[in-house]
């Protein structure tokens, strides 16, 4: 086992096949201090999901990375939601709980399921030897999520990398960060551009937020800040989810027989998948008071890392939890977070996804890998570089 505290969770090692730490850190204890970040970590699920519901003790508006926005500035104006505590957390969400919710996708369901069908069509007229990630993972999300929020379509190749700079923004500032910075000014930019109302269609999610500005729900100086939201959480999350459950059925080929023989499992499968794979691996929050875990007395104002993916395949919840078992329940996990700030658009992510393991199981018969995967590094994405693929169609 590795030594916890000696181990970078954030170097290229653990963002490499970050189990190893992941284990460690369950059994190290449950809570540990790890000094070279001068932060605590959770591993195990009773107290990831345990900080997770404590808003008030755990909060989100000093910041959900390592940074403390109590004594330091955010790189970019914090998020409304992700960022903020009740009561401003509170309008912003029930205003994008309604733009995104089950209801409001329903006129999506139809779209985009024809939409997946047609990208599969293309992609096997192609062959059937393919890397996944740009052909599938990638392909999809951009292909529909960016016209159903409504921006334009100069600059849509912004979103990835602007995506992933965000997401390692959470992290220390090491290479990773530093690999983004020469861009943040011009893709900050882009985006902010985007979620300007003049910017947008007037049949998107952007629409309808500035629309719930009109009605007094959001002012107008919070409505693009929302657009943001969606721009920021809303890509490469899905882009990296849909590598994740590919990767997982190449993987585990019977699996993917049960998702043919009865396709209604494609909504466990996409559960089953995050849990396993868990592309969001970490997020933080701040103490708002001294907090007990253990025996373990956290002091107020300090950083609590919690491993989400570390709580995904923790033992002491999970049976058998490294195996991808379309056959257990995997409601519990802590992909999306969980409580308060919960994802907002799982929904749309678990639309996408079952648009497009309903179109591949209409048309393959097995998938497996073709040779080594390649990983993506993240300081908080578990994301593919590549998976390259056979596909036979029935
Ligand atoms: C599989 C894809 C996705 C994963 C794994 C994911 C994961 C998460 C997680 C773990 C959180 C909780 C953050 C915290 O507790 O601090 C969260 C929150 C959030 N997600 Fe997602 N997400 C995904 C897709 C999306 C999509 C597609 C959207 C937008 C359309 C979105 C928008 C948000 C927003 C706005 C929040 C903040 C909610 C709040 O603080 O109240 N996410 N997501
Ligand atoms: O509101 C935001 O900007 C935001 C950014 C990133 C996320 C991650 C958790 C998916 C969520 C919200």
């Amino acid at each position: 086992d590795l030594p916890v505290d000696d181990t970078d969770p954030f170097g290229h090692e653990v963002l490499e096949d970050p189990l190893p730490f992941h284990h460690a850190l369950r059994e190290a204890g449950p809570v540990v201090y790890l000094s070279r970040y001068d932060v605590h970590a959770l591993g195990r699920y009773e107290e990831v999901h345990a900080a997770l519901v404590d808003w008030q003790r755990f909060q989100s508006a000093a910041g959900v990375g390592l940074s403390n926005f109590r004594t330091e500035e955010p790189w970019r104006p914090p998020s409304l939601l992700l960022e903020a505590d009740p009561p401003r957390h509170d309008a912003p969400r029930r205003v994008l709980a309604s733009v995104l919710g089950p209801r409001a996708l329903r006129t999506l369901r139809d779209r985009w399921t024809a939409d997946a069908e047609s990208l599969v069509d293309e992609v096997l007229a192609a062959g059937t030897e393919f890397d996944v990630v740009p052909t599938l993972a990638e392909a999809f999300p951009l292909r529909v999520f960016p016209d159903a929020v409504g921006i334009g379509n100069e600059g849509r190749e912004n979103l990835l990398p602007y995506g992933d700079h965000a997401f390692n923004a959470f992290g220390p500032a090491n290479d990773l960060v530093a690999k983004g910075a020469h861009r943040v000014a011009e893709l900050s930019g882009w985006v902010g551009e985007q979620c300007a109302r003049d910017a947008l269609t007037d049949d998107g999610f952007g629409a309808a937020i500035w629309a719930a500005a009109d009605r007094g729900e959001i002012t107008p100086q919070q409505a693009p800040l929302v657009v943001r939201s969606l721009l920021t959480a809303g890509v490469d999350t899905t882009v990296h989810a849909l590598s994740a459950i590919l990767y997982a059925f190449a993987t585990n080929p019977d699996q993917w027989a049960r998702l043919v023989a009865d396709p209604s499992l494609a909504r466990v499968a996409f559960d089953e998948a995050i849990r396993w794979e868990s592309p969001v691996q970490t997020f933080f929050r701040t103490t708002t008071t001294d907090v007990r875990i253990g025996d373990v007395v956290v002091p107020e104002g300090r950083k609590v890392l919690m491993f989400l993916a570390a709580a995904n395949r923790d033992p002491r919840r999970w049976a058998d939890p490294d195996r991808f078992d379309l056959g257990r329940d995997p409601s519990g996990h802590v992909g999306f977070g969980m409580g308060l700030h919960q994802c907002v658009g799982q929904h749309v992510a678990r639309l996408e996804a079952e648009a497009v393991l309903t179109a591949l199981t209409r048309r393959v018969r097995t998938i497996e890998l073709t040779g080594p995967t390649q990983r993506h590094h993240n300081n908080t994405l578990r994301a593919f570089g590549s998976v390259p693929v056979r596909l036979t169609v029935r």
